[in-house]
């Protein structure tokens, strides 16, 4: 490792992010602040680094743009990054590590309880015998349905199998380990099977100022139709998910991923001259989500702006960027 290069931890979690094998937004999250601290460990081991307060300030600031630029829509990542540069504090790099491994310990902690938190809330809106229809795979929307379960409610669940990568299935394991009773269905039989469900929920990347919930390609979809078969619909969505920088009218990326996780290479020859687009999220207008669930309880999606105002204030720093 040079002093500006990331150690090696970093660079295995920011490659494990990007190619998936660490997924989903509080997973994530949690992953980036662990890196983080073992960022901490490692430069106040080594090099100029070890003895140099400035360059060990500089090297947690580089690893936090190397994890930033992993993956661009859940914003639980920058979000986590913010809270653990933010409290990097002291005057020796001892001072300074312990701050940093300190505040990456407090947020997994405080991840775990949110989810737990929420959890609770989310429960309260199932009722005994429900049915809920789940898309992809999230940890803060199965925290809702395993909270229901633990409060003696029977639940069943339809579970979306989510292209192009599945992760439905992911959901369906776990809610059967859960001892849940799960259907597993295509997405394109949503609809159909809308009429026997009780309840959507959902899961969220990015939640806006507007109200408007990011989540896995095909949410928005699944939301409208939820609307016109009249079937409620939920976004389980923990406080890091809420977008700051979205209060001051930007807007959120959405990723782009490879085209090779729509069509094997060996199709995509033989299907030649044609344009493959593999958007790995979209946005779902608030007046078609019923609740945002958070640890603070359930919010209507219009309403969600003043919960973020007074967790975020005006806008969003970026700790990580060069001073
Ligand atoms: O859209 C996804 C995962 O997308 P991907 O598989 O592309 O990461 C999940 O619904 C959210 O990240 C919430 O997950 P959680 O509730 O676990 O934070």
């Amino acid at each position: 490792m040079t002093d500006t290069e990331p150690a090696a931890p970093v660079r295995e979690t920011a490659e494990s992010i990007a190619t998936m094998e660490i997924r989903g937004a509080a997973t994530i999250a949690a992953a980036a602040a662990e890196a983080l601290a073992e960022q901490a460990e490692a430069a106040a081991a080594s090099g100029e680094t070890a003895s140099d307060p400035t360059a060990f300030r500089a090297s947690m600031r580089a690893a936090g743009r190397t994890l930033r630029e992993t993956r661009p829509t859940a914003v639980s990542l920058p979000n986590a990054l913010r809270y653990v540069l933010q409290r990097m504090e002291g005057e020796t790099v001892d001072e300074l590590r312990r701050s940093v491994i300190g505040a990456s310990d407090a947020f997994v902690r405080q991840l775990d309880r949110a989810q737990e938190d929420l959890g609770q809330v989310g429960a309260n809106r199932l009722a005994d015998g429900d049915t809920v229809m789940t898309h992809c795979h999230s940890t803060d929307a199965l925290a809702c349905i395993e909270a229901a379960v633990d409060q003696g409610k029977s639940i069943s669940a339809v579970v979306k199998e989510t292209r192009p990568r599945q992760q439905g299935h992911i959901t369906a394991e776990q809610l059967r380990d859960a001892g849940v009773p799960v259907t597993l269905i295509v997405d394109s039989a949503a609809r159909r099977y809308l009429d026997e469900v009780d309840h959507v929920v959902v899961g969220a990347d990015s939640i806006a100022a507007d109200g408007g919930v990011i989540n896995k390609i095909g949410t928005s979809g699944l939301a409208v139709n939820a609307r016109e078969r009249g079937v409620p619909i939920m976004t389980a969505a923990q406080t890091i998910k809420l977008h700051p920088e979205t209060l001051t009218g930007h807007t959120i990326e959405i990723e782009m991923r490879d085209e090779s996780e729509v069509v094997d290479p060996e199709a995509r020859e033989e299907i030649g001259e044609i344009d493959v687009e593999n958007p790995a999220f979209d946005v779902t207008p608030p007046r078609y989500m019923d609740a945002i669930v958070t640890e603070h309880g359930q919010f209507p999606p219009e309403s969600i702006v003043t919960l973020m105002r007074e967790l975020f204030g005006e806008g969003a720093e970026e700790p990580w960027a060069e001073p």
